[in-house]
Protein backbone atom coordinates (compact mmCIF):
# COMPACT_ATOMS: atom_id res chain seq x y z
CA UNK A 1 0.00 0.00 0.00
CA UNK A 2 1.78 3.29 -1.49
CA UNK A 3 -0.65 5.57 -1.39
CA UNK A 4 -0.68 8.59 0.97
CA UNK A 5 -3.61 10.53 1.41
CA UNK A 6 -3.28 13.65 0.68
CA UNK A 7 -5.94 16.10 0.47
CA UNK A 8 -5.44 16.17 -3.19
CA UNK A 9 -5.86 12.45 -3.64
CA UNK A 10 -8.80 12.03 -0.87
CA UNK A 11 -10.56 15.18 -3.92
CA UNK A 12 -10.11 12.65 -6.23
CA UNK A 13 -11.17 9.18 -4.73
CA UNK A 14 -14.15 10.96 -4.19
CA UNK A 15 -14.45 12.35 -7.46
CA UNK A 16 -14.42 8.83 -9.13
CA UNK A 17 -16.44 6.97 -6.62
CA UNK A 18 -19.29 9.76 -7.26
CA UNK A 19 -18.67 9.71 -10.67
CA UNK A 20 -19.31 5.66 -11.19
CA UNK A 21 -22.58 6.45 -8.46
CA UNK A 22 -24.69 7.24 -11.26
CA UNK A 23 -23.87 3.50 -13.08
CA UNK A 24 -25.31 1.61 -10.42
CA UNK A 25 -27.96 0.80 -8.36
CA UNK A 26 -26.38 0.02 -4.52
CA UNK A 27 -23.14 0.54 -2.45
CA UNK A 28 -21.49 -2.43 -1.77
CA UNK A 29 -19.34 -0.81 1.61
CA UNK A 30 -16.71 -3.29 2.71
CA UNK A 31 -15.02 -2.82 5.61
CA UNK A 32 -12.59 -5.17 7.89
CA UNK A 33 -15.24 -7.06 10.01
CA UNK A 34 -12.42 -7.15 12.92
CA UNK A 35 -13.15 -3.11 12.38
CA UNK A 36 -16.09 -2.71 11.37
CA UNK A 37 -15.95 1.18 12.00
CA UNK A 38 -12.48 2.09 12.03
CA UNK A 39 -11.83 0.65 8.37
CA UNK A 40 -15.13 2.87 7.46
CA UNK A 41 -14.27 5.89 5.25
CA UNK A 42 -14.77 9.11 7.63
CA UNK A 43 -17.00 10.65 4.75
CA UNK A 44 -18.89 7.55 3.16
CA UNK A 45 -22.26 8.85 3.93
CA UNK A 46 -21.93 12.15 2.15
CA UNK A 47 -20.27 10.59 -0.29
CA UNK A 48 -22.59 7.84 -1.32
CA UNK A 49 -25.23 10.48 -0.69
CA UNK A 50 -28.39 8.36 0.07
CA UNK A 51 -28.05 5.97 -2.31
CA UNK A 52 -28.60 2.56 -1.26
CA UNK A 53 -26.00 0.57 0.62
CA UNK A 54 -24.69 -2.72 2.01
CA UNK A 55 -22.23 -3.04 4.56
CA UNK A 56 -20.42 -6.18 4.04
CA UNK A 57 -17.90 -7.16 6.66
CA UNK A 58 -15.29 -9.11 4.99
CA UNK A 59 -12.63 -11.62 6.39
CA UNK A 60 -15.21 -12.68 8.90
CA UNK A 61 -12.90 -15.79 9.47
CA UNK A 62 -10.40 -13.26 11.67
CA UNK A 63 -12.99 -11.39 13.50
CA UNK A 64 -14.40 -12.37 16.91
CA UNK A 65 -17.95 -14.23 15.56
CA UNK A 66 -19.86 -13.20 18.53
CA UNK A 67 -18.55 -9.34 18.20
CA UNK A 68 -19.44 -9.56 14.30
CA UNK A 69 -23.11 -10.66 15.40
CA UNK A 70 -23.11 -7.59 17.44
CA UNK A 71 -22.02 -5.27 14.95
CA UNK A 72 -24.77 -6.95 12.48
CA UNK A 73 -26.63 -5.40 15.19
CA UNK A 74 -25.87 -2.43 15.50
CA UNK A 75 -25.58 -1.54 12.12
CA UNK A 76 -29.53 -2.52 11.92
CA UNK A 77 -30.74 -0.83 14.61
CA UNK A 78 -29.07 2.32 12.34
CA UNK A 79 -31.21 1.18 9.48
CA UNK A 80 -28.15 -0.26 7.86
CA UNK A 81 -28.04 -4.00 6.01
CA UNK A 82 -25.25 -5.67 7.11
CA UNK A 83 -23.57 -9.14 6.34
CA UNK A 84 -20.41 -10.86 7.49
CA UNK A 85 -18.11 -12.94 4.74
CA UNK A 86 -14.78 -14.50 3.46
CA UNK A 87 -14.07 -13.39 0.37
CA UNK A 88 -10.78 -15.34 0.63
CA UNK A 89 -12.82 -19.05 0.66
CA UNK A 90 -15.70 -17.67 -1.24
CA UNK A 91 -18.20 -17.79 1.69
CA UNK A 92 -21.19 -15.70 2.41
CA UNK A 93 -21.73 -14.81 -1.52
CA UNK A 94 -24.82 -15.60 -2.16
CA UNK A 95 -26.11 -13.76 1.21
CA UNK A 96 -24.88 -10.53 -0.66
CA UNK A 97 -27.03 -11.07 -3.22
CA UNK A 98 -29.72 -11.94 -1.13
CA UNK A 99 -28.94 -8.40 0.98
CA UNK A 100 -28.73 -6.60 -2.19
CA UNK A 101 -32.37 -8.18 -3.41
CA UNK A 102 -34.30 -7.25 -0.28
CA UNK A 103 -32.23 -3.63 0.10
CA UNK A 104 -33.52 -3.22 -3.97
CA UNK A 105 -36.83 -4.84 -3.45
CA UNK A 106 -39.42 -1.63 -3.39
CA UNK A 107 -37.42 -0.06 -6.10
CA UNK A 108 -37.57 -3.48 -8.63
CA UNK A 109 -41.17 -3.38 -7.46
CA UNK A 110 -41.62 -0.36 -8.56
CA UNK A 111 -39.94 -0.99 -12.00
CA UNK A 112 -42.29 -4.23 -12.36
CA UNK A 113 -45.49 -2.15 -12.01
CA UNK A 114 -44.12 -0.11 -14.42
CA UNK A 115 -44.57 -2.38 -16.51
CA UNK A 116 -40.71 -2.39 -16.81
CA UNK A 117 -38.71 -5.56 -17.61
CA UNK A 118 -36.74 -6.74 -14.24
CA UNK A 119 -32.77 -6.32 -15.38
CA UNK A 120 -29.74 -7.37 -13.12
CA UNK A 121 -28.71 -5.45 -10.04
CA UNK A 122 -25.52 -2.98 -10.76
CA UNK A 123 -23.88 -2.87 -7.61
CA UNK A 124 -19.91 -1.48 -7.54
CA UNK A 125 -18.22 -1.97 -4.02
CA UNK A 126 -15.85 0.93 -2.30
CA UNK A 127 -13.68 0.47 0.74
CA UNK A 128 -10.67 2.13 2.12
CA UNK A 129 -7.47 -0.12 1.19
CA UNK A 130 -6.71 -3.70 2.15
CA UNK A 131 -10.69 -4.89 3.52
CA UNK A 132 -10.37 -7.31 0.37
CA UNK A 133 -12.00 -5.03 -2.44
CA UNK A 134 -9.88 -7.19 -5.10
CA UNK A 135 -10.50 -10.50 -3.25
CA UNK A 136 -14.25 -10.26 -3.27
CA UNK A 137 -14.24 -8.80 -6.92
CA UNK A 138 -12.45 -11.74 -8.04
CA UNK A 139 -14.45 -14.34 -6.10
CA UNK A 140 -17.19 -13.19 -7.80
CA UNK A 141 -15.97 -13.20 -11.06
CA UNK A 142 -14.59 -17.05 -10.49
CA UNK A 143 -18.21 -17.66 -10.26
CA UNK A 144 -19.41 -15.34 -13.37
CA UNK A 145 -20.85 -16.64 -16.39
CA UNK A 146 -19.43 -14.34 -18.23
CA UNK A 147 -17.42 -11.40 -17.98
CA UNK A 148 -18.80 -8.12 -20.54
CA UNK A 149 -16.31 -6.91 -22.50
CA UNK A 150 -15.56 -3.38 -23.05
CA UNK A 151 -17.78 -2.21 -25.78
CA UNK A 152 -15.89 -1.68 -28.83
CA UNK A 153 -15.04 2.32 -29.69
CA UNK A 154 -15.50 3.30 -26.18
CA UNK A 155 -11.84 2.66 -24.66
CA UNK A 156 -12.65 3.49 -21.16
CA UNK A 157 -15.60 1.91 -20.76
CA UNK A 158 -16.59 0.26 -17.58
CA UNK A 159 -16.02 -3.54 -17.17
CA UNK A 160 -19.02 -5.40 -15.57
CA UNK A 161 -18.97 -8.94 -14.14
CA UNK A 162 -22.15 -10.57 -14.49
CA UNK A 163 -22.88 -13.46 -12.25
CA UNK A 164 -25.52 -16.00 -12.50
CA UNK A 165 -27.92 -14.52 -9.75
CA UNK A 166 -29.32 -11.59 -11.47
CA UNK A 167 -25.83 -9.28 -10.06
CA UNK A 168 -23.43 -6.82 -12.20
CA UNK A 169 -20.48 -5.94 -10.29
CA UNK A 170 -18.18 -3.28 -11.98
CA UNK A 171 -14.78 -4.59 -12.25
CA UNK A 172 -12.93 -2.44 -10.39
CA UNK A 173 -13.74 -0.95 -6.90
CA UNK A 174 -13.79 2.49 -5.21
CA UNK A 175 -10.68 3.48 -3.59
CA UNK A 176 -11.44 5.31 -0.33
CA UNK A 177 -9.40 6.76 2.40
CA UNK A 178 -9.34 5.73 6.12
CA UNK A 179 -9.39 8.07 8.77
CA UNK A 180 -6.37 7.82 11.18
CA UNK A 181 -5.94 11.24 12.94
CA UNK A 182 -7.27 9.82 16.25
CA UNK A 183 -4.32 7.35 17.63
CA UNK A 184 -6.22 4.39 18.59
CA UNK A 185 -7.98 4.24 15.23
CA UNK A 186 -4.48 4.69 13.47
CA UNK A 187 -2.96 1.45 15.99
CA UNK A 188 -5.81 -0.60 15.39
CA UNK A 189 -5.17 -0.05 11.12
CA UNK A 190 -1.58 -0.55 11.14
CA UNK A 191 -2.30 -3.99 13.38
CA UNK A 192 -4.10 -5.22 10.77
CA UNK A 193 -2.22 -4.01 8.06
CA UNK A 194 -4.51 -1.56 6.44
CA UNK A 195 -2.49 1.35 6.70
CA UNK A 196 1.31 1.40 5.73
CA UNK A 197 4.11 0.46 8.49
CA UNK A 198 6.13 3.42 8.18
CA UNK A 199 2.87 5.45 9.33
CA UNK A 200 3.11 4.89 12.90
CA UNK A 201 5.98 4.01 15.35
CA UNK A 202 5.61 0.09 15.22
CA UNK A 203 6.57 -0.67 18.73
CA UNK A 204 3.20 1.90 19.28
CA UNK A 205 1.39 0.20 17.82
CA UNK A 206 2.39 -3.46 19.72
CA UNK A 207 2.47 -2.05 22.34
CA UNK A 208 -1.01 -1.28 21.80
CA UNK A 209 -1.64 -4.50 20.64
CA UNK A 210 -0.34 -6.42 23.82
CA UNK A 211 -2.74 -3.81 25.98
CA UNK A 212 -5.57 -4.74 24.15
CA UNK A 213 -5.11 -8.23 24.52
CA UNK A 214 -4.64 -7.67 28.12
CA UNK A 215 -7.93 -5.95 28.18
CA UNK A 216 -10.18 -8.26 26.11
CA UNK A 217 -8.23 -11.60 25.77
CA UNK A 218 -6.37 -12.02 28.71
CA UNK A 219 -6.21 -15.74 28.48
CA UNK A 220 -4.67 -15.84 25.18
CA UNK A 221 -1.93 -13.35 26.02
CA UNK A 222 -0.78 -15.06 28.53
CA UNK A 223 -1.15 -18.54 26.69
CA UNK A 224 0.96 -16.90 23.86
CA UNK A 225 3.82 -14.70 25.90
CA UNK A 226 3.38 -15.88 29.20
CA UNK A 227 2.04 -12.94 30.94
CA UNK A 228 -1.78 -12.42 32.94
CA UNK A 229 -0.95 -8.85 33.40
CA UNK A 230 1.32 -6.71 31.69
CA UNK A 231 3.40 -4.95 34.42
CA UNK A 232 4.11 -1.37 33.77
CA UNK A 233 7.65 -1.59 32.19
CA UNK A 234 7.18 -2.59 28.49
CA UNK A 235 10.68 -2.96 28.07
CA UNK A 236 10.38 -6.19 30.44
CA UNK A 237 7.74 -7.20 28.59
CA UNK A 238 9.36 -6.89 25.56
CA UNK A 239 12.52 -8.67 27.28
CA UNK A 240 10.53 -11.51 28.03
CA UNK A 241 8.99 -12.29 24.52
CA UNK A 242 12.51 -11.55 22.75
CA UNK A 243 14.18 -13.80 25.15
CA UNK A 244 11.50 -16.51 24.79
CA UNK A 245 11.52 -16.25 20.85
CA UNK A 246 15.28 -15.85 20.65
CA UNK A 247 15.41 -12.10 19.61
CA UNK A 248 18.66 -11.47 19.86
CA UNK A 249 20.86 -8.24 18.63
CA UNK A 250 24.27 -8.94 17.59
CA UNK A 251 25.75 -7.24 20.26
CA UNK A 252 23.84 -10.07 22.65
CA UNK A 253 20.51 -7.73 24.38
CA UNK A 254 17.76 -8.39 23.08
CA UNK A 255 16.33 -6.60 19.66
CA UNK A 256 13.51 -4.87 20.74
CA UNK A 257 12.46 -4.38 16.35
CA UNK A 258 12.57 -8.28 15.95
CA UNK A 259 9.98 -8.34 19.38
CA UNK A 260 7.66 -5.67 17.58
CA UNK A 261 7.98 -7.42 14.45
CA UNK A 262 6.78 -10.75 16.11
CA UNK A 263 3.83 -9.11 18.24
CA UNK A 264 2.35 -7.53 15.10
CA UNK A 265 2.85 -10.95 13.13
CA UNK A 266 1.56 -12.39 16.17
CA UNK A 267 -1.85 -10.39 16.01
CA UNK A 268 -1.83 -10.66 11.61
CA UNK A 269 -1.55 -13.66 11.39
CA UNK A 270 -3.66 -14.93 13.97
CA UNK A 271 -1.61 -16.54 16.51
CA UNK A 272 -4.24 -15.36 19.11
CA UNK A 273 -7.10 -16.30 17.57
CA UNK A 274 -10.09 -14.30 15.81
CA UNK A 275 -9.82 -10.72 17.16
CA UNK A 276 -12.28 -8.05 16.49
CA UNK A 277 -10.37 -5.02 17.51
CA UNK A 278 -13.79 -2.06 17.83
CA UNK A 279 -15.36 -3.14 20.45
CA UNK A 280 -19.21 -3.12 20.05
CA UNK A 281 -20.68 -0.13 21.65
CA UNK A 282 -23.06 -1.40 24.65
CA UNK A 283 -26.87 -1.16 24.06
CA UNK A 284 -28.16 1.86 25.69
N1 LIG B 1 -8.46 -14.16 5.95
C1 LIG B 1 -8.98 -13.43 4.97
N2 LIG B 1 -8.18 -12.68 4.22
C2 LIG B 1 -8.73 -11.94 3.24
C3 LIG B 1 -10.12 -11.94 2.98
N3 LIG B 1 -10.37 -11.09 1.95
C4 LIG B 1 -9.17 -10.60 1.58
N4 LIG B 1 -8.17 -11.11 2.34
C5 LIG B 1 -6.74 -10.79 2.28
O1 LIG B 1 -6.58 -9.41 2.58
C6 LIG B 1 -5.51 -8.84 1.82
C7 LIG B 1 -6.01 -7.63 1.06
O2 LIG B 1 -6.95 -8.05 0.09
P1 LIG B 1 -7.19 -7.22 -1.27
O3 LIG B 1 -8.30 -7.91 -1.99
O4 LIG B 1 -5.92 -6.99 -1.98
O5 LIG B 1 -7.70 -5.84 -0.65
P2 LIG B 1 -8.11 -4.50 -1.42
O6 LIG B 1 -9.18 -3.88 -0.62
O7 LIG B 1 -8.40 -4.78 -2.85
O8 LIG B 1 -6.77 -3.67 -1.24
P3 LIG B 1 -6.22 -2.40 -2.07
O9 LIG B 1 -5.86 -2.90 -3.44
O10 LIG B 1 -5.01 -1.99 -1.24
O11 LIG B 1 -7.26 -1.35 -2.08
C8 LIG B 1 -5.01 -9.96 0.91
O12 LIG B 1 -3.88 -10.54 1.53
C9 LIG B 1 -6.17 -10.95 0.89
O13 LIG B 1 -5.75 -12.27 0.66
C10 LIG B 1 -10.97 -12.74 3.81
O14 LIG B 1 -12.19 -12.77 3.73
N5 LIG B 1 -10.33 -13.46 4.80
Amino acid sequence: MTIQWFPGHMAKARRQVTEKLKLVDIIFELVDARLPLSSRNPMIDDIINQKPRLVILNKEDMADPAATKEWIAYFKERGIESVSVNSQAGNGLDKIVKAAEMILKEKWDRMRARGMKPRAMRAMIVGIPNVGKSTLINRIAKKNIAKTGNMPGITKAQQWIKTAKNLELLDTPGILWPKFEDPEIGYKLALTGAIKDSILNLQDVAIWGLRFMEDRYPSRLEERYGFKQLPDDMAAVFEQIGERRGCLSSGGGIDYDKVTDIIIRDVRSMQFGRLTLDIPPKKA
